[in-house]
């Protein structure tokens, strides 16, 4: 923060120096790198899981991509069932399932609690998006939940909140989006993936490594062999 101007008069107080482009870069770093990786590995064992549903994507990008050698990002825009194909890992699969800690600044009510300024309060998001009162079939893995519902993940239906809400929701949002769907629908065009040493689908452990990022205990290993 040395070496700074004074600030003009009126201008917030707040300072931008050196430090505080460090801990942005930092911040940007260790928010955006787990999560991305996490929710990828999430995505591809729910799909081959339910090798059906990899069917259907795959069909949706073979059919747009038209051979072509890479799905680009326009391609996504047309890709209504990979959408949804993420969008429910993230609902099962909430990467980061308390969110971040969040703290009250001011007294308020909620639901008939009351909270002091200063509370610090964590979100259950995980939890919220597998309430079997908000969600049909909760434990299971069906996009087509998504197909005709408005229902998003940018923070404006609290049933699902994957990148939180607010202010101090996850900036990166849409940028985790357009990455993770591009990784997604790439993989899935070139690749056909199988579990290696005969392990059977329904056989793979989907058990969570409990940390600020839930990752899978046994990290997924596939073989990939290309399509075209
Ligand atoms: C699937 C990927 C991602 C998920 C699920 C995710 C989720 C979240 C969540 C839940 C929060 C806290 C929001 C809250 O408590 O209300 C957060 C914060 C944050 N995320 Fe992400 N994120 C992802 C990817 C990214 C990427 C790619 C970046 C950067 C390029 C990023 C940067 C950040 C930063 C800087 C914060 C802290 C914001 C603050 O403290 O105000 N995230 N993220």
């Amino acid at each position: 923060q040395r070496n700074l101007p004074p600030s003009p008069p009126g201008a917030s107080t707040f300072t931008f120096g050196r430090d505080t482009i460090k801990a942005i870069v930092s911040d940007v770093f260790s928010g955006g790198t787990d999560t991305t990786s996490a929710s990828i590995e999430w995505t591809l064992s729910e799909l081959i899981r339910h090798p059906n549903i990899m069917k259907k994507v795959q069909k949706e990008v073979t059919e747009l991509g038209k051979g072509r050698s890479m799905i680009t990002e326009d391609d996504i825009e047309h890709m209504p069932y990979l959408k949804a194909v993420f969008k429910e890992t993230m609902r099962l699969h909430t990467p980061l399932p308390l969110l971040v800690p969040h703290e009250a600044m001011d007294d308020v009510k909620v639901m008939g609690y009351d909270l002091k300024k200063g509370t610090q309060l964590m979100i259950n998001a995980w939890a919220i998006a597998r309430d079997p009162s908000i969600w049909e079939d909760a434990d299971m893995f069906k996009p087509e939940r998504f197909l005709n519902s408005s229902v998003d993940f940018k923070g404006f239906h609290y049933e699902l909140l994957p990148f939180g809400s607010g202010r101090r929701g996850c900036p990166g949002v849409q940028f985790a989006v357009s990455i993770n769907e591009l990784v997604l629908a790439n993989l899935v065009y070139k690749y056909d993936f199988a579990l290696p040493n005969g392990v059977r689908a329904e056989e793979l452990d989907m058990t969570e490594l409990a940390g600020l990022v839930v990752r899978k205990k046994d990290p997924l290993m596939l073989v990939a062999t290309a399509r075209f």
